[in-house]
C-alpha cells in the first residue's frame, strides 16, 4: 500500500486537490485501459467536487460511475447519494444512462438489492465469484465515528470478506455498502475528510494501535494507493 496523506488549506483547496488527482487518474485509465470507473461516496463534503467534475469537458462515454454506498432509499428520496451524484454533475453532463451504475434499492429487502449490485458489478467486470475486481477509484469520506461507506463501528457489515457488497446499518437505518476487501482491491482509494469534527477519529485512524472494528476506516489498506486529502480544521495535529 502507498499511502499519501495531504492537508489542504481550506475546503475548496481540498475539492481542488481532488479534482486535480481524478482527472489524471481518469486519463491514465482510459489511456490503458479505454474507461474510467469510479465508486462515489455520500455525504457533504463531495458534493462540490462532483459539481466541479460536472463543470469538466470529458469524454462521459469512457467514464463509469458505481456508489461505494447507498442509503436503502428510494433513487428520488432526498437521503439518496445517488439523487445528490445526480444533481451536482451526473444529470448536468451527456454521460450515457448505461454508464451511471445506480445501487438498487427497491425490492424493499435490503440484502437481495446488495446481491443484485453484486452480480451486476460482477457483470461488469467479468469477475469470478469470490474475485474483487478493482476499480480505478474508490472515493470515500469519514464520519466522525470513523466509519467510512456504510461500515459503520461494530457493525455485522465489517466482518463480510467474502463478498463484494453488503448490508449496512447506521443505527436503525439499512444501507448497501462496498465491503472493505472490495474497497481493498481498488487500483486507488481516496479519502476526503473536512472539519474539526473529524479530528479525534482521524487520531484513532492514524494511530499506530487502535481497534478497526471501532474504528472502521482503519480497515481501508488498498493493495495500491491510498490517498487521505485533508483540510487543515481535520488534520492540523496530524503527522503524515
Ligand atoms: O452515505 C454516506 O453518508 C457516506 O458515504 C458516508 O460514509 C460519508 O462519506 C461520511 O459520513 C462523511 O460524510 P461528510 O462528508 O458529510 O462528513
Amino acid at each position: 500500500m502507498n499511502k499519501t496523506v495531504e492537508v489542504l488549506p481550506d475546503q475548496p483547496a481540498l475539492v481542488a486537490r481532488a479534482l486535480d488527482l481524478i482527472l489524471s487518474k481518469l486519463e491514465t485509465a482510459i489511456q490503458q485501459r479505454g474507461q474510467f470507473t469510479i465508486a462515489l461516496s455520500g455525504g457533504s463534503t463531495p458534493k462540490p467536487l462532483y459539481e466541479a467534475i460536472g463543470n469538466q469537458k470529458l469524454p462521459w462515454d469512457k467514464i463509469h460511475v458505481f456508489w461505494g454506498d447507498e442509503r436503502y432509499v428510494a433513487p428520488d428520496h432526498p437521503d439518496s447519494n445517488e439523487l445528490m451524484a445526480r444533481r451536482a454533475w451526473l444529470d448536468r453532463v451527456p454521460m450515457p444512462a448505461a454508464n451511471i451504475h445506480a445501487v438498487p434499492t427497491l425490492s424493499a429487502n435490503p440484502a437481495v438489492d446488495a446481491a443484485k449490485y453484486e452480480q451486476h458489478l460482477q457483470e461488469f467486470f467479468h469477475s469470478a465469484p469470490g474475485k474483487f475486481p478493482a476499480l480505478d477509484v474508490v472515493l470515500l469520506g469519514m464520519g466522525d465515528d470513523a466509519h467510512t461507506a456504510s461500515l459503520f463501528p461494530h457493525t455485522e457489515a465489517l466482518k463480510v470478506c467474502d463478498r463484494l457488497i453488503t448490508v449496512g446499518n447506521k443505527d436503525t437505518s439499512q444501507r448497501i455498502t462496498f465491503t472493505y476487501p472490495f474497497i481493498n482491491a481498488a487500483r486507488s482509494v481516496i479519502f476526503l475528510a473536512a472539519g474539526a469534527n473529524k479530528r479525534p477519529a482521524l487520531a484513532q485512524v492514524f494511530a499506530p494501535e487502535a481497534d478497526d472494528f471501532t474504528y472502521p476506516s482503519r480497515l481501508i489498506k488498498p493493495q495500491g494507493e491510498l490517498v487521505w486529502l485533508l483540510d487543515a480544521a481535520a488534520g492540523l495535529e496530524l503527522k503524515p
